[in-house]
């Protein structure tokens, strides 16, 4: 009598969370390698993905952290289009597609990732491949996962590959970065992990793990006293909350800065020179009046760091012939929006995650207040056109 009624209340409040009151999702929750407190009341719409989202972030987040900190050059290789990549970026995405399809089951399981396996198959990627499952194994353990067999060379190999949906407009497709800013991880500066999920075309949840973030201030230094280490999680419609990614603070609400007047507003953009036209943010920035110098930081930290006030304005604007890619921005976004900030391109339309592995902008993507907004556009816009003329 018991076990009907347990499973029973467990298969109201798999339906309850989005999966159809589907089989696997009830035993998940029994039998959650996360240690997932059975739920004594009804989750709301994507409660539990963000949980699992969260848990897989901050596992993966664990490994990079121990990667950076013995970072060795061989363990960074060029891609074909010269980014580099780590072992890192392949651990990190095959623990959050492994520990994912572990909670939601692998039949239907879509996933649009950065990285894939080619790289490591054959000769030349053995010796990356064993350290990368050396290393999935290594955050395994130490997370204390229950009943989790030990990972085969393949068993990585497939993980990542799993990363090689389409997404679009239908259906549930999970949205990963593992490393967002592999250049500002490699010379040990800001970083995320950043993990998000479309359904039926729309984000519906983000998660960025910002190792290297104070938890106070985006320019704090470490002789501050100030934690790193943050956590930013952002589900439709019931705002962000930052948390630190040791779990050490209590959870709070953040919400975007409300500074209305350009003159005391700030912004950030990248780190490097090669992935935002610096020339064409600083006539932005003159043409709005703001006068405080960019914050210039690497990844979606940025993100994040916007969502609590660090900085009231984003802007990043691709050299001629770039393409966007969703994983880039869709954690991010929601991370903001559901902080209270609009984030849009240079002519003012929503960004459309729906198109697949790209995302389609004109000119660049920017993100602020409701109140700096058409201020924002306005002077994006006039910018643009004095450009325009120019060439
Ligand atoms: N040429 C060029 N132009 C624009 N963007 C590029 C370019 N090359 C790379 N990328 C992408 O930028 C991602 C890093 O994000 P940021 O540009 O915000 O960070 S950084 O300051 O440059 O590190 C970076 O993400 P990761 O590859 O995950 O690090 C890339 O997807
Ligand atoms: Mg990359
Ligand atoms: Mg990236
Ligand atoms: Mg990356």
């Amino acid at each position: 009598m018991d076990s009907i009624v347990a499973s029973s209340r467990l298969t109201r409040v798999a339906a309850q969370i989005g999966f159809g009151g589907r089989i696997f999702c009830s035993s998940s929750l029994r039998n959650s390698f996360l240690t997932y407190a059975e739920p004594t009341m009804a989750l709301s719409t994507y409660e539990h993905e963000l949980h699992l989202a969260v848990r897989a972030a901050r596992l993966a987040a664990r490994l990079c952290q121990t990667v950076q900190k013995k970072l060795l050059a061989k363990e960074t290789q060029s891609k074909a289009d010269q980014s580099p990549v780590t072992v890192a970026d392949y651990g990190s995405q095959a623990l959050i597609s492994w520990a994912l399809q572990r909670e939601c089951g692998s039949e239907t399981f879509s996933m649009v990732a950065e990285e894939d396996a080619d790289d490591l198959r054959g000769k030349d990627g053995l010796e990356m491949l064993l350290r990368i499952t050396d290393l999935v194994n290594e955050a395994i353990i130490a997370e204390g996962v229950q009943n989790a067999p030990k990972l085969s060379k393949e068993n990585v190999l497939e993980a990542v590959d799993k990363g090689r949906s389409q997404g679009g407009p239908v259906g549930r497709h999970w949205v990963l970065d593992p490393i967002d800013g592999t250049k500002g991880f490699v010379r040990g500066d800001q970083y995320a992990v950043a993990l998000a999920l479309l359904d039926e075309g729309d984000v519906v949840l983000g998660v960025l793990a910002c190792p290297n973030l104070p938890l106070k201030g985006v320019s704090a230094q470490s002789s501050s006293g100030i934690p790193v280490g943050c956590l930013f999680s952002a589900r439709k419609g019931a705002g962000t909350m930052l948390q630190s990614l040791d779990d050490s603070f209590v959870p709070q609400k953040v919400h975007v800065s409300d500074v209305d007047d350009p003159a005391h507003a700030n912004f950030c953009e990248s780190f490097e020179a090669a992935h935002s036209r610096q020339s064409l943010t600083e006539r932005i920035a003159k043409i709005m009046g703001v006068k405080a110098p960019p914050v210039r930081i690497d990844s979606q930290a940025k993100y994040g760091a916007m969502a609590r006030g660090d900085a009231a304005i984003y802007m990043r604007f691709p050299h001629v012939g770039y393409r966007e890619k969703i994983w880039d921005h869709a954690a991010g976004c929601i991370v903001i929006q559901e902080a209270g900030g609009v984030v849009c391109d240079a002519a003012g339309n929503r960004l459309d995650f729906s198109k697949g592995r790209y995302l389609d902008v004109e000119h660049g993507i920017m993100a602020t207040n409701p109140k700096l907004m058409p201020t924002f556009l306005a002077s994006v816009q006039a910018a643009l056109e004095a450009e325009n003329r120019v060439s």
